[in-house]
């Protein structure tokens, strides 16, 4: 029937089309302002979104009755669907006025028509809107951030004095990538190795809430983090950073230690060469739990010592058929150095002479040199000479670490009395010790000179074994004349082991052993010494023998004293000589162009302090020498 009539109206009526397009347009226009809102400020149509929830509701419109409930206040229960929520222009108009006393705090303040508008922002609104978003989270992160940094402040100034510098080292290692030293890195063989073993914090200084200062970056760098304070009493650190051979953080043992040290000088001695291994710290650094072994409350596990470690592996190329037709004999012996005496350690402690004959070799006389043959021979001697060493002392007022303590393995040929080979061991005195030359007590400053004077000694002939044919000052010390053979020949071998404290009250001392190692190797690698400085350095070759020096036993003879002074003042001269060779090439070299600043002053701050370290023995000497002059008047 539609049918019909629309055939009937298309033949008849001609104006159809016309109709047709009008009912067209008021259909559109009915859509248009169903589902679209005009923006007048932008001229623009906008399709107006509506919820799934909310266009449920719009299919169900409210009824008078339920519009009115929803109006009346006491009957408020669900605030979350105010009257004016996002609805189409004509549902809103439709609406009832009364609808509107939804509460205006309500928490879920829902869109009207004008707020569905605007849901439609421009993209640099939205911008806009996302920064600001943004910017109050970063807001709140910071705040959040600044009350826990002030809690953790809080924290740390009651669990440490030194929370300052805790944080400020702790910010510090955040910016350091960590690669330490690990047991599968190559061992690499020089003829003088200095390396560093940092020990951790004990219980003593824990307790004092000390901080950790050193940092052990990689397997061959260490930083101190000094805590300094400025005028204004500001709180800085000073890092301060040296290289060495090997560097051993507190996380490694004394295999690992022994591995990269003394091990690779074993087979010197099969070699017909001396080994030498010191280990060199402060009081409490570290030196005799390296070198004798881990202790375990107050018992000390002699294996893992490298006194111990080494008496294994020379037992072990004694095995080795290269060397097992060779016959060889090893004995080992274990001695004490304090201040001019010598004391035998497997022998009660007896006291005996350093005697040097025709031939300038040194003889430790009466010391007791027992045969071993397998390693619990060794370990029994170990044991026995640390008890010796450390019996009738506390650890407070303790004797040991004001001597130096010098283990021997000797190798010779069965009926031979020819050495083929030595490795000497050296746990030394505390090098802090050097420093108590000022104390009152002449006892104490006395053996404050003895110790500096043998750990400079020893410093100079390190260097000289590193200069190939210089001068080697082994009269400056009891010490360095008794190991006198470790620093010559083309053979011998040594290694450094300096022993630091993490803790901050160690500071100053850590610093003093780090640039004591730091000279012995830096000098090793930058010295060369042209010929006229060493001609300049032999005068004391020809200086024949006062042998007051090893036939007097008295520690504090005039003559004695005498003979270092002048010892002391021939070496302020040479080193004058090589001090200005050595600064005007420094300064030479700062003028030219390019020139490697840090460098220079690393240079020029070494030269320095050697110098320093120099005139002051010598005037340690002249003090002793004057004060003896005016008790013996
Ligand atoms: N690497 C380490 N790991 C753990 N504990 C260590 C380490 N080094 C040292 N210690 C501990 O620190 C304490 C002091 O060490 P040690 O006696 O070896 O110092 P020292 O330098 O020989 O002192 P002294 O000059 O008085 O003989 C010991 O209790 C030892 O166990």
């Amino acid at each position: 029937m539609f049918g019909q009539y629309f055939k009937y109206v298309v033949t008849y009526s001609p104006d159809f089309y016309v109709y047709y397009t009008i009912l067209l347009l008021i259909i559109i226009t009915m859509f248009l302002k169903k589902y679209f809102l005009y923006d007048n400020r932008r001229g623009k149509m906008f399709p107006i979104l509506i919820s799934d929830k909310e266009k449920k509701s719009e299919m169900k419109l409210p009824t008078t009755d339920s519009l009115s409930s929803q109006g009346n206040q006491d009957d408020f229960t669900t605030p979350t669907k105010p009257c004016h929520s996002l609805q189409s222009p004509r549902v809103a108009r439709s609406l009832p006025r009364p609808c509107s006393p939804v509460k205006p705090s309500s928490p879920k303040k829902t869109k009207n028509r004008r707020d569905s508008m605007f849901d439609y922002k421009s993209d640099a609104a939205r911008k806009v809107e996302l920064i600001a978003k943004s910017r109050d989270e970063r807001r709140l992160k910071q705040a959040e951030e600044k009350t826990m940094r002030e809690q953790m402040m809080q924290a740390m100034e009651h669990a440490t004095p030194y929370w300052e510098f805790a944080h400020m080292i702790s910010e510090f290692k955040q910016g350091v990538e960590f690669k330490p030293l690990r047991d599968t890195d190559p061992v690499v063989e020089n003829q003088i190795t200095v390396c560093v073993r940092k020990r951790p914090l004990n219980d003593r200084e824990s307790r004092r809430k000390e901080v950790d200062v050193v940092s052990v970056p990689t397997k061959n760098q260490l930083i101190v983090h000094e805590p300094k304070h400025k005028v204004d009493l500001t709180k800085y650190l000073e890092n301060q950073h040296f290289r060495f051979d090997y560097v051993f953080d507190d996380s490694c043992t004394n295999d690992i230690v022994y591995k990269f040290t003394a091990k690779p000088l074993v087979k010197t001695i099969f070699d017909g060469g001396m080994a030498t291994c010191f280990a060199y710290g402060q009081t409490g650094s570290g030196k005799t739990h390296t070198m004798g072994g881990e202790f375990k409350g107050k018992i000390q596990n002699f294996k893992n010592g490298i006194y111990g470690l080494v008496a294994v592996d020379v037992f072990k190329q004694i095995a080795n058929p290269k060397y097992a037709k060779m016959n060889y004999i090893v004995s080992a012996s274990f001695f004490e150095i304090y201040g001019k005496l010598v004391f035998d350690l497997l022998s009660k402690k007896q006291r005996l002479r350093v005697l040097e004959d025709g031939k300038q070799q040194v003889q430790v006389v009466g010391l007791t040199e027992k045969i071993v043959s397998k390693v619990e021979d060794v370990l029994d001697i170990i044991q026995k000479g640390s008890l010796e060493r450390t019996s009738g002392q506390t650890s407070k007022n303790s004797n040991s670490s004001r001597s130096h303590a010098v283990f021997q393995i000797i190798l010779r040929k069965a009926g031979s009395r020819v050495v083929e080979g030595k490795f000497s061991l050296i746990d030394l005195a505390g090098n802090e010790r050097g420093a108590d030359t000022s104390k009152s007590n002449r006892q104490t400053r006395i053996e404050g000179a003895d110790i500096n004077k043998s750990l400079l000694a020893l410093k100079e002939c390190i260097r000289a074994l590193g200069r190939k044919g210089a001068h080697l000052p082994f009269r400056g010390s009891k010490l360095t004349q008794v190991l006198r053979d470790s620093f010559i020949g083309e053979k011998s071998r040594t290694c450094m082991i300096a022993l630091i404290s993490p803790g901050n009250t160690s500071v100053d001392h850590s610093l003093n052993t780090l640039r004591y190692a730091d000279r012995v190797k830096e000098l090793v690698a930058n010295d060369s010494l042209d010929d006229s400085q060493e001609s300049l350095a032999i005068l004391d070759e020809d200086n024949d023998d006062d042998d007051d020096d090893f036939k007097q036993d008295d520690s504090m003879d005039l003559s004695s004293n005498e003979y270092e002074v002048l010892e002391s003042n021939r070496h302020v001269i040479e080193s004058c000589v090589y001090f200005h060779k050595m600064a005007c090439e420094l300064y030479n070299n700062s003028q030219k162009e390019g020139f490697e600043r840090k460098q220079y002053a690393t240079s020029w701050r070494n030269l320095l302090s050697e110098m320093v370290d120099i005139q002051n023995g010598a005037l340690i000497k002249a003090q002793e020498f004057c004060q003896l002059l005016q008790d013996n008047l």
